[in-house]
């Protein structure tokens, strides 16, 4: 390519820069008009309601119906995520809680569903998320809920008997883990390996191959792992990309999960019911009495209706001893009324039904 179509086509470049930079600014100041009519038509008491999920999701949609290439789907709707984000915090900044520390797969969650425009403040725990909620120090809380090779995150799945929370939306990560060292790090005198249980249990086969006589040390994070090794020189830590570049470390072996479609689902966790979207999906935990036959009572008005159930998960209530409660997760919205009509034959059944929210499937 010559010089002169170089500098051509970033002259190009600059006018379209030059529009798209316009566009966003005329976008953010509509955000800032929808900001002031939420504001003027609420009634007496109301608190005006900023962040709609169910309206994200359809512009997102939307995006990645539309686009015709280059990018791909997920690039462009990417794209138009950070822009929404920013729009919204125009409106009104959100504060969200995820389980931390800084680094770990939850806030690359947390950002991936909300954008970078948000103030977010890591907890040590799960249960702390859900604290932070409940107390209303922040609007929304990012907590992992299974994961596709491990299983249930049951600390969340506890957590939701003991909080009321409305679900309001859901984030698949794909996992990757790397082995990470620290710059002093004697790569061929490493005697242990730190990362989250969960992590370590996704590894396993790598580990049994590549170090079976290295010590593997169950820690609360990935990021602090990440964080532990940084100052020492026999150790390594498994984790994610976030982990790495926060902490300054190097990759020593890229991809090391047992499973190469290895992913994490999130939840969204917060105060706000959102409305249909055609495309939704719905939590409840119900509880069965113990007699033979329950769990089969309870699936028949799914079977019947055609309901997609899209995971089923057991749990101790907590309660009583052997008695559980059932997590399920099904398509469909709470105010769909078919959904409502299987709901109510499900209540005349159970000893106890709670809908934790319906929101929309995830887009990204
Ligand atoms: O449509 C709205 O209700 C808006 O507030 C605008 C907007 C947007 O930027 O498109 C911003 C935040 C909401 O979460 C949804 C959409």
């Amino acid at each position: 390519m010559s010089e002169h179509e170089l500098k051509a086509l970033r002259v190009r470049i600059d006018s379209l820069d030059e529009k798209i930079l316009e566009l966003i600014s005329d976008r953010a100041r509509c955000a800032q008009e929808v900001a002031r009519v939420k504001t003027a038509t609420l009634a007496e008491g109301e608190q005006p309601v900023f962040y709609r999920p169910e309206r994200e999701a359809a512009v997102l949609k939307r995006v990645m119906e539309r686009n015709r290439g280059p990018l791909g789907n997920e690039e462009m709707a990417r794209l138009f995520r950070e822009i929404m984000s920013s729009c919204l915090a125009l409106e009104e900044p959100l504060k969200v809680a995820y389980l931390g520390p800084e680094g770990t797969f939850t806030q690359a969650a947390a950002m991936k569903h909300f954008g970078h425009a948000v103030i977010s403040r890591p907890m040590a725990a799960i249960d702390e998320v859900f604290r932070e909620v409940a107390a209303g120090a922040v609007n929304f809380g990012v907590v992992p809920v299974e994961n596709s090779t491990e299983g249930a995150v049951s600390h969340t799945l506890d957590s939701f008997l003991e909080h009321d929370m409305v679900i309001c939306g859901e984030v698949e990560l794909r996992i990757h883990h790397h082995l990470l060292v620290g710059e002093n790090t004697k790569t061929d005198s490493i005697t242990r390996i730190y990362s989250h249980a969960q992590s370590l249990a996704q590894c396993r086969k790598w580990l049994d191959a590549h170090y079976p006589n290295v010590e593997r040390i169950a820690v609360s994070s990935n990021a602090e792992a990440a964080k532990r090794v940084k100052g020492e020189w026999n150790s390594a830590a498994i984790a994610g990309e976030m982990a790495a570049s926060l902490y300054g470390l190097t990759h020593l072996a890229e991809k090391i999960e047992d499973r190469p479609d290895n992913a994490t689902r999130f939840l969204m966790i917060g105060n706000q019911e959102v409305p249909p979207t055609g495309d939704d999906k719905t939590s409840i935990i119900v509880s069965m009495s113990n007699k033979p036959g329950a769990l089969h009572e309870l699936l028949v008005p799914f079977h019947e209706n055609g309901i997609d159930l899209t995971r089923i998960e057991t749990r101790p209530s907590r309660s009583g001893k052997w008695t559980y409660v059932f997590f399920i997760d099904f398509v469909g919205h709470h105010r769909d009324p078919l959904i409502k009509a299987v709901l109510e034959s499900i209540r005349q059944e159970a000893v106890g039904l709670k809908v934790l929210g319906s929101y929309p499937k995830a887009v990204l």
